[in-house]
């Protein structure tokens, strides 16, 4: 069943109880009614539930539910009630000793959110991007692993941004900010303008860029790329690159997601309309517009945009964009596509990556985000 999109701005962030609170005993009023069978207390007596039966008990409950990654679901969420990320990093005695009243509640609401297929990482309010840890809120989009090496490849084949003193990115879509963010931290004399149509992720990214201490070198705004004036951002310009991740999923095949990404994400985020290619079209146009003499484009899309944005540039001869690169991501799927501006680029070459693995209700998207 469908939740509908207004659900979103009622998921909670559940903070999570710091273990020195661990033994204290009695619900807050605050605590949200609980609806879901209770964990059972009195089988594993009422202080006698420690992390790991805890984190298995739930981990049973998502499986039998049919909840993907039950039981790294339900590890995540007992370290997140612990203060911690990860079961493993609590230390062996904290793994032995008993949750408390208040962390057993908070564990069993936030298992109720997911088995609403509630993503974790709204569930817990964060999640770690490259070496930074964001702010995750529904429904800005949830940061994928894929989108860690487009910062990769920026960091290693923009020159531009290695080599100039007053280097400028602009970021399409900024989301929740990992891209620029991860930019930031690892070119030190780079600044970036970071835009996005939703307001959701332009503050989203002001927040994540003050809690990492970078908001001085972000200029973070509302803009739609498609609607709004091209001046606006050329004022601010010319940008040694632009990168982006814009929603590049054909809309034909948005009805094929799972329900985290359906339900709880934002699906401007997400659909790229017929062609998949509506806002990548648009960071094509504009490009050449917002780019130094020599500059960059760097685009994730799906694995059949880069022959198509070839099939554009062809079209498009008066842009002088040329195609530098296209790059698998770490499933070996085309995923990234590097283009220069001016008469000088290369020939198109391809390059393999690795990476990590993706929980499958983010990575089964079809096709992969
Ligand atoms: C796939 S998400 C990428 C978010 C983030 N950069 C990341 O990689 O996690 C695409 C983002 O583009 C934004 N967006 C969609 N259409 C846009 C437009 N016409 N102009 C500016 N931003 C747009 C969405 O709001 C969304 O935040």
């Amino acid at each position: 069943m469908h939740l509908p999109l207004r659900r979103l701005l009622t998921t909670v962030t559940h903070k999570p109880v710091p273990c020195r609170k661990m033994g204290a005993t009695g619900v807050t009023p605050d605590k949200p009614t609980v609806t879901h069978k209770p964990v059972p207390c009195r089988k594993m007596g009422a202080t006698g539930v420690t992390p790991d039966k805890l984190a298995s008990y739930w981990g049973n409950v998502f499986f039998e539910r049919g909840i993907p990654e039950p039981h790294d679901s339900s590890r995540i969420l007992v370290a997140h009630a612990l203060g911690a990320k990860t079961l493993h990093s609590i230390g062996s005695r904290a793994a032995r000793s008993p949750l408390s009243a208040d962390q057993l509640l908070l564990v069993q609401n936030m298992a109720q959110e997911r088995l609403k297929r509630v993503p974790v990482q709204y569930i817990i309010g964060e999640w770690d991007f490259l070496d930074m840890t964001l702010e995750m809120r529904p429904p800005v989009l949830i940061p994928r692993p894929e989108t860690e090496e487009l910062v990769g490849l920026v960091v290693a084949d923009c020159e531009a941004l290695r080599h100039s003193t007053d280097a400028s990115v602009l970021e399409v879509g900024c989301g929740s900010g990992a891209v620029s963010l991860a930019l930031l931290r690892r070119i030190p004399q780079v600044h970036v303008i970071a835009i996005d149509k939703s307001e959701a992720a332009v503050s989203l990214t002001r927040d994540n860029a003050e809690r990492l201490g970078l908001q001085h070198r972000i200029h973070v705004f509302q803009h739609d790329i498609l609607t709004d004036p091209v001046e606006r951002l050329q004022d601010l310009g010319p940008f040694s690159a632009v990168v982006s991740n814009p929603p590049y999923i054909f809309t034909e095949d948005m009805t094929r997601l799972e329900p985290e990404v359906l339900r709880y994400e934002d699906h401007s985020a997400l659909d790229g309309g017929l062609d998949g290619m509506a806002v990548m079209k648009g960071i094509l146009h504009l490009a050449p517009l917002l780019l130094k003499a020599r500059g960059d484009v760097f685009l994730e899309g799906d694995p059949r945009h880069p022959e198509m944005v070839k099939n554009w540039l062809e079209d498009h001869p008066e842009g002088l964009l040329r195609l530098l690169q296209i790059v698998k991501d770490f499933c070996g799927k085309t995923r990234f596509i590097h283009l220069r501006s001016g008469r000088d680029a290369a020939n198109a070459t391809t390059s393999h990556m690795t990476g990590r693995r993706l929980p499958p209700y983010l990575s089964s998207m079809p096709p992969v985000l």
